[in-house]
């Protein structure tokens, strides 16, 4: 099993080699990315103006596939205590660490270094991660880490907040949509995965990704970010940060989101950037179907001169298409082209 970047970068002065990407893949002086205003909603103006609310979201899901939410109802406290659960995470002796690795995707609760292929991937990613279920809370905590002793705990109140604002922007999106609200709420949205992403200093971060360029392939990521830059969303060809607010969160919509809405949305291309100075954990609600769950366009997002554009499928089967072109998000969402 490959050892932690958490484990081994404070021993290291020089790039390995193994994470030096090719010049056409690596940030290079992209790294600065664009500072193009981020559409941010501010979900307490919607109990005043929620036309207007509606309409920057409408804009947001159309022109960029992600957006950053304030004022969203989820503790600071909580989100603070959550980020430094898992600073102290990824700070304990490597011992401790190891008895949740693993590379297998059906593992409960797994914990690997750049990808699931590091065995067979060209490059490695400057990152590790840890995922596990955080939905229903009942079925998946007894698979959480017991280390640091307030893991429980704090990450049990986070995920239970988080799942509540999952519900308050699905409903949103609902309206945007013009489909009834808790269209999304049963099995489009029926597992939740907590994914955290941990990028310890790297030493040439011109050189290194924390995670390529790629669209999630679920419904929505609700992302906490913290303070510090490293995700870069595609606009219009370009870079840009996702500018890190204090206790925002990213909403990201995943191809799901893209194809529900008959590409009405767009589904972000996005990746991370590392840095030499400070070391950056997102924590992020993956928000995908149920296996089982049949995905279809919404019925409001089809009309004659916009018919529908992708076949139907199960869930399961996308995510195994996904798998099979390495997450080649084009080349996955052209295999479910309608002829
Ligand atoms: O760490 C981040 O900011 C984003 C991570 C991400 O894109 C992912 O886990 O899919
Ligand atoms: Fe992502």
């Amino acid at each position: 099993m490959a050892r932690l970047v958490s484990s081994w970068y404070k021993n290291v002065k020089n790039m390995p080699e193994e994470y030096i990407f090719p010049p056409d893949k690596k940030p290079g002086k992209f790294i600065t990315a664009c500072t193009e205003n981020n559409p941010v909603i501010d979900l307490a103006s919607l109990d005043h103006d929620p036309a207007a609310t509606i309409q920057q979201l409408t804009k947001a899901c159309q022109e960029f596939g992600f957006f950053q939410v304030i004022n969203h109802g989820v503790s600071e406290i909580i989100i603070d205590d959550t980020s430094n659960v898992y600073k102290e995470f990824f700070d304990l002796p490597s011992e401790e660490k190891a008895k949740y690795l693993s590379v297998d995707p059906k593992s409960h609760c797994r914990l690997y270094t750049s990808t699931y292929n590091y065995a067979t991937e060209e490059k490695h990613f400057w990152r590790d991660n840890l995922t596990h279920s955080c939905y229903p809370l009942e079925d998946c905590m007894q698979f959480w880490p017991e280390k640091p002793i307030r893991y429980k705990e704090i990450v049990g109140a986070y995920s239970a907040e988080v799942r509540k604002l999952v519900l308050k922007i699905l409903d949103l999106i609902c309206d945007v949509l013009g489909v009834e609200k808790g269209y999304f709420s049963e099995e489009l949205s029926g597992v939740n995965l907590l994914s955290v992403n941990h990028y310890p200093p790297c030493p040439d971060p011109t050189s290194a990704l924390g995670m390529h360029s790629h669209c999630d392939p679920n419904l929505i990521t609700i992302l906490h970010q913290g303070t510090i830059h490293g995700l870069q969303v595609l606009k219009d060809g370009q870079w840009i940060w996702a500018e890190p607010l204090p206790h925002a969160f990213v909403v990201i919509l995943g191809c799901q989101m893209q194809i529900i809405s008959n590409d009405k949305f767009k589904s972000a291309e996005h990746r991370v950037v590392t840095n030499s100075e400070e070391a950056r954990t997102s924590l992020g609600t993956f928000v995908l179907p149920s296996p089982e769950c049949y995905v279809e366009i919404a019925k409001s997002a089809t009309k004659a001169s916009n018919p529908q554009r992708y076949k139907s499928y199960r869930y399961k089967d996308f995510i195994g298409t996904y798998g099979d072109k390495s997450g080649n998000h084009k080349e996955v969402l052209s295999s479910y082209y309608l002829p």
